[in-house]
């Protein structure tokens, strides 16, 4: 008879430790500068400070309330680790040459001279990254449990009895690719009944060391998948019929963050598993005859969102929870996700207003929320004053001086259609041409230079009182007179001024906004050891004054040539910020490009004749469930409208997205009616160009030409075959040629050597081009 699932947990914690701990042992270790038996000490006396800490904040550390979620680069690498599915293209890191080694494992996540690593795209609808494991119809499966087993052990010594968390198999095979070679028709789910073995063994190897619950994650069964329904509810029943009927096993809790799994429960309720996580914040709460399913299981009720950094309104996940319980269900109160999407402790912030601070949770504080409504579940009445504290703090959140800015909103109530619409794309082309008069097949880069270790400290000690404005204004502009000279030298027709003046391009934006505040250590994880930022997005957004408008008229004051105006759009300032939660977030997103919209004309009347909006996140944020797309792409594409339609036709607008799936949203970008759209292209060998023509897509295009993820120099040559590859597909009057993103984590050098290659290619096709016709 397994235990009792306790009351209350979370579904994972921050890995990367309150002051970037992890980040900085890890960039420490590769550069050399620490060894491995330094980094492990490092990341095992984080792992035991998560656990200390979390008791400290009121979970058992003797249940299994707390799980063991670290990873030292990512979970579903992890996995892939565990089960030893090593691709094909790394034969000497495969089971048979032994255990993996820590730089075994960091071959697999960043590539080595010769091969690329795991390839690593979006976590869910998060800013989180994942690698993606390859696996074939002969990927070859050996269970490679001592990393796992070690941080049981290491737990147990220290005190605890944690709870071993991975990704389940059904997630782990959907979230895989098809390994090169695998032949059409062969899907990575079709591997199941070979995985599940290994699982099991798993399992047993756990029991052994007095595990009594492991965390099966199984986020994928709350999307839609390119399967049809029916073959995945197969898989989740023959998978967790096959690991429930392990003898003697630790029981099983298997979570399903990140969105409602609707139908599916049926599948997951008739397995026998101990406990079930269903996420409530973004799923519905379930119905009394679905509850009914559940009769003999824990629901663990993923009420406290692991998403977003705002206090919750616990009298209502209160009466969801006495409804839960009135409905005879045996009830866990736990995070809707893992809190690895939010900052660690709002304790830490010195410089956000007191009362910005009361309306926030971070993951700590997520912790005590969790804690407060388990005492209300198993003790009613006994959570009472908390939860009309947070019911205070949210009614005064709600009256708060800049949440609700009448010009603000009667500025948004005011619109009219024509203020989405920039006119026909032909009259535009003319007059731009007339007002550029570019060459044919024009060179640009995205943006950003190189972020040198010298502007970065620059800053450091600007935020620090050690530079005075005025010498971090010098700093800047020294870049940006060094950048434009390099433009000018390689020959590119359209420049940039570079960014240095920006940390990051969305908390730049936020820092000079009001409606937004920035924390000091609010770092999450990104992927690996890169974090981010995110700002906080509370008010009705406005700009008390032009942002970015000094840099580029610096920056145009030092050349003849064209110097694009950069600024970032409305969608990706939201997906990379933590949003207000209390309006939709297509009201927020036009408030966002009413301001940049009085940035574009400000930057137009400065004279800049080309201006950026860069959009990278609009595919990111699109919904996981195909019913909710249509809206989202609808208003998205409007924001960025908004933002862009008051430019004169004379005043070139372009945007650049960077990834390369771009036939699923290539009508929404047709949509936002940029001039020129500059896409990644080069990692897929400009595969793009297909769906362009395709589309037919009527506007200026600049498909990637060459990696900026990598250190790599592409030759001039190789640049050449892209872009002749690129011209047989799409006319050459609407091409550019362009890196396929900013060059802000690139060093000077290989930056340098590879833009005298991408312009030298250019001016060859330009050459044969202009010669057929
Ligand atoms: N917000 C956001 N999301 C994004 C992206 C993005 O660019 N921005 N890109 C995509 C991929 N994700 C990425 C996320 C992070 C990084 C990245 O490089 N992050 C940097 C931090 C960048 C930053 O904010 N820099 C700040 C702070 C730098 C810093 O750590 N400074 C030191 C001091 C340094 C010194 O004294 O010299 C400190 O504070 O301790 C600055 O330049 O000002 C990192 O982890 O190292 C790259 C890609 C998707 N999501
Ligand atoms: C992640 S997209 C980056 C665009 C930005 N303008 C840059 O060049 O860095
Ligand atoms: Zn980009």
């Amino acid at each position: 008879m397994p235990a009792l699932f306790p009351h209350s947990t979370i579904i994972g914690y921050p890995r990367i430790g309150p002051r970037r701990e992890l980040k900085k042992a890890l960039e420490a270790y590769w550069a050399g500068r620490i060894d491995a038996t330094a980094l492990e000490r490092e990341a095992r006396r984080l792992r035991e400070a998560t656990y200390a800490r979390l008791t400290g904040l009121g979970l058992n550390p003797h249940d299994a309330s707390i799980p063991a979620s670290f990873s030292m680069y990512d979970q579903v690498l992890d996995t892939a680790v565990l089960l030893g599915a090593i691709p094909e293209r790394f034969p000497d890191l495969a089971a048979d040459h032994g255990p993996l080694g820590i730089d075994d494992y960091f071959t697999l996540a960043r590539g080595d001279e010769q091969r690329s690593p795991l390839e690593m795209t979006k976590w869910f609808d998060t800013n989180y990254h994942y690698l993606v494991p390859e696996i074939g119809p002969r990927t070859p499966f050996t269970l490679d449990p001592d990393t796992l087993l070690r941080q049981v052990a290491e737990a147990a010594d220290a005190g605890y009895r944690v709870r071993p968390t991975l990704i389940g198999p059904v997630t782990f095979l959907l979230l895989s690719k098809a390994a090169e070679g695998a032949g059409g028709g062969f899907a990575p789910l079709d591997r199941l009944d070979d995985v599940l073995p290994l699982y099991a063994e798993l399992l047993d190897r756990l029991e052994e060391r007095g595990v009594r619950w492991v965390q099966f994650d199984e986020p994928a069964l709350a999307t839609d998948t390119p399967l049809p329904d029916a073959v995945v509810d197969d898989a989740v029943r023959r998978a967790y019929d096959h690991l429930s009927g392990v003898a003697g096993r630790p029981a099983i809790l298997l979570t399903t963050p990140y969105g409602g799994v609707g139908q599916r429960l049926g599948a997951i309720a008739a397995t026998g598993v101990e406990a079930v996580h269903l996420d409530l914040v973004r799923g519905a709460v379930p119905a009394p005859a679905e509850l009914a399913l559940l009769k003999g299981k824990t629901l663990v009720a993923g009420i406290i969102d692991g998403h977003n950094v705002w206090k919750a309104d616990l009298g209502e996940a209160a009466a969801v929870l006495d409804r839960l319980r009135a409905d005879g269900v045996s009830l866990s109160v736990a995070t809707s996700t893992s809190l690895q999407h939010v900052p660690h402790d709002t304790g830490v912030e010195q410089s956000l207003p007191d009362e910005l601070r009361s309306w926030l949770s971070f993951a700590d504080q997520k912790v005590e929320e969790v804690v407060v409504l388990a005492g209300h579940v198993a003790h009613p009445g006994s959570a009472d004053r908390a939860i009309a504290a947070a019911t205070t703090v949210l009614a005064g959140r709600r009256s708060a001086p800049g949440v609700e800015v009448p010009a603000v909103r009667e500025r948004a109530a005011g619109l009219s259609p024509s203020d989405f619409d920039r006119g026909g794309f032909e009259e535009r082309r003319s007059a731009q041409q007339a007002a550029l008069n570019l060459p044919l097949l024009p060179t640009t880069t995205i943006g950003s230079f190189p972020q040198t270790a010298e502007v970065r400290s620059a800053r450091a000690r600007a935020a620090r009182g050690d530079l005075s404005a005025a010498g971090y204004e010098a700093a800047l502009q020294d870049e940006i007179r060094r950048v434009i000279a390099l433009q000018e030298e390689l020959g590119f027709d359209v420049l940039v001024h570079g960014e240095p003046e920006r940390n990051d391009m969305v908390q730049y934006f936020a820092e000079n906004l009001d409606g937004f505040d920035v924390t000091q250590h609010g770092w999450v994880q990104s992927y690996g050891s890169r974090c981010t930022r995110p700002s906080l997005l509370w008010g009705d957004v406005s700009r008390p004054a032009p942002i970015t408008v000094p840099w580029t008229s610096f920056a145009q004051s030092l050349t003849g040539r064209p110097v694009k105006g950069m600024l970032t759009g409305p969608v990706t300032i939201l997906a990379w910020s933590f949003v207000r939660n209390d309006q939709p977030l297509a009201d927020t997103a036009f408030q966002v490009a009413l301001a940049l919209r009085d940035e574009v004309l400000d930057l137009e009347r400065a004279g800049t004749r080309i201006i950026q909006v860069d959009e990278p996140a609009l595919r990111e944020l699109l919904p996981l469930r195909r019913a909710d797309q249509p809206a989202y792409l609808d208003w998205s594409v409007r924001a960025f409208n908004l933002a862009t339609a008051a430019a004169a036709p004379a005043t070139q607008i372009h945007t650049h997205l960077c990834y390369s799936e771009f036939g699923a949203v290539i009508t929404a970008i047709d949509g936002l009616d940029a001039d020129v759209t500059s896409i990644e292209a080069a990692r897929s060998r400009m595969e793009v160009v297909h769906d362009l023509e395709e589309h037919g897509f009527p506007r200026g295009v600049g498909p990637g030409v060459y990696d900026i993820h990598s250190p790599r120099v592409p030759s001039a040559e190789e640049i050449r075959l892209l872009l002749e590859r690129a011209v047989r597909h799409v006319p050459a009057a609407q091409l550019w040629v362009n890196p396929d993103c900013g060059l802000k984590t690139r060093g000077y050098r290989e930056t340098e050597r590879s833009l005298r290659h991408l312009v030298d290619a250019a001016r060859a096709v330009r050459a044969a081009v202009e010669v057929r016709s």
